[in-house]
């Protein structure tokens, strides 16, 4: 589908017809949305010819990068043999199949069972109803309390959203769902106070006990959780955290639910996110780079613990949806799979293009006077505005000011994430090293324009 109209077109019909994600339409209708038309490789073209380096993978998704034919090529074979049947009615299809069986050939030991969704939030709907049935069969149908955290993200759905810790989604919609509680969320460079990161670590940790006792470890399912947060700011816990949160599940039998939406699929540099962090989960959502994001593919991965008991003890499954294991979504996610492998992306986002970002972040903006932190591994990271390196003080508004950074960013031609007083980037796992190069230098041009432009010197 080329273009053939006019952005202004494209911003009055979006205003007459559409609204966006995330935002007050009135506002975007009135200076309209950029219209993107094109992406190849880690770029991306506005309908006015203005080229980006895409900093942000899409929404943290597009793994290959944009255009690569082997994904376009295994859409249009799948769409010419089956363009859609269904895994209803004891129906099956080899494109879903050959996926599950390339999909556990690179996830980590314990896992064995895979349900598709469409995305992310249906992977976290289906979690809760999944893990209750696992309870139920377990003979403990009162285990019925999810436990997530303030700041987390899980979602846009009833379910998702309620699980997430975000109070301006629960505002809409009169969420969260009754049987959803939440703990702090380990940020220390915001919450941190006096503590170390380690001492903070375990406070953060402590939190999930205090719950648990609170509400009865006889009454809590499990504990959902990104590896790290992603749309709450890009935030990695200190390294005390997860061991401590995996000892206190363990202790409680209560469920280890790792989101890996955004973690999974290379992004740290491990395959999964919680490898990186050295837990093991019991569950594992799945979605974005899954597929690159050229088509809606999402999943709940089980351990071998509750797959094996859902189907050999939990007679009918009641769920389903019409696309869950798509076919042409399957085939994309087959070839994605294959391209991520077949091209070592994990491994060299490991040792190669994330470990040059990572140290050429902190080259050129560790001393940097607005910047109090610099977090990440592999292919992703975030940087922190503050006011006072010493005190950790933030700005008053620090959202307007990361907001800036980041029109300002698209402006200088690159597209970073703004959170809170953050500064995100987590960029396609083919980039080279002379985009990292591109990608640093114009975020580095961004953030000295907004400290100039809002007297921040
Ligand atoms: C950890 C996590 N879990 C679930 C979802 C929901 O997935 P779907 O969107 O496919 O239903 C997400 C999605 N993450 C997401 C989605 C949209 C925007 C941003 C942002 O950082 O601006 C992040 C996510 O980051």
């Amino acid at each position: 589908f080329t273009p053939h109209r006019s952005t202004r077109d494209y911003q009055q019909l979006d205003a007459a017809h559409h609204i966006n994600a995330f935002l007050d339409q009135k506002a975007l209708n009135q200076e309209g949305p950029r219209v993107m038309a094109e992406g190849r490789g880690v770029y991306l073209w506005d309908t006015d010819g203005k080229r980006y380096l895409d900093g942000m993978s899409g929404l943290w998704c597009t793994q290959v990068g944009y255009g690569r034919q082997e994904l376009i090529a295994a859409a249009a074979r799948q769409l010419q043999q089956l363009s859609y049947y269904n895994v209803f009615f004891h129906t099956t299809h080899p494109a879903v199949n050959e996926l599950s069986e390339r999909l556990f050939s690179l996830l980590p030991g314990d896992y064995r069972h895979v349900i598709y969704t469409n995305s992310g939030s249906e992977a976290n709907e289906l979690l809760i109803r999944c893990v209750r049935r696992y309870w139920d069969v377990m003979g403990k149908p009162d285990k019925k309390i999810f436990i997530g955290r303030h700041n987390g993200y899980h979602g846009s759905t009833v379910g998702s959203a309620s699980l997430g810790g975000m109070k301006f989604m629960h505002e809409m919609g009169d969420l969260p769902i009754p049987g959803v509680e939440h703990i702090g969320e380990p940020y220390w460079f915001a919450h941190g106070g006096g503590l170390s990161p380690e001492a903070f670590g375990r406070q953060c940790a402590q939190e999930l006990e205090d719950k648990i006792l609170a509400l009865g470890a006889d009454k809590v399912a499990a504990f959902v959780a990104e590896p790290f947060q992603g749309a709450g700011g890009m935030i990695f816990p200190p390294e005390s955290y997860w061991p401590e949160i995996q000892r206190i599940c363990r202790q409680y039998d209560v469920l280890l639910c790792a989101d890996e939406v955004i973690g999974g699929f290379g992004r740290t540099g491990e395959w999964f996110a919680h490898q990186h962090f050295h837990f093991q989960p019991d569950t594992l959502s799945i979605a974005k780079g899954l597929t690159s994001g050229y088509i809606p593919m999402g999943g709940l991965v089980l351990s071998r613990r509750i797959g094996e008991t859902l189907v050999e003890q939990g007679g009918v499954f009641a769920h389903g949806l019409t696309y869950s294991g798509h076919p042409v979504a399957a085939a994309v996610a087959l070839a994605n799979l294959g391209v991520l492998q077949d091209e070592g992306l994990v491994e060299r986002a490991r040792t190669d293009t994330g470990p040059y970002l990572q140290t050429c972040l902190r080259e050129v903006f560790s001393q940097h006077p607005l910047v109090g932190e610099i977090q990440g591994a592999g292919l992703v990271a975030a940087l922190q505005f503050c006011r006072d390196k010493t005190t950790r003080q933030r700005f008053a508004d620090e959202t307007d000011i990361s907001w800036r950074c980041r029109s300002i960013g698209f402006d200088e031609g690159v597209i970073i994430r703004s959170t809170l007083g953050r500064m995100i980037m987590a960029p396609a796992l083919v980039i080279s090293r002379g985009e990292i190069d591109e990608l640093i230098d114009k975020t580095r041009i961004a953030v000295d324009r907004t400290a100039e432009e809002m007297g921040l010197r």
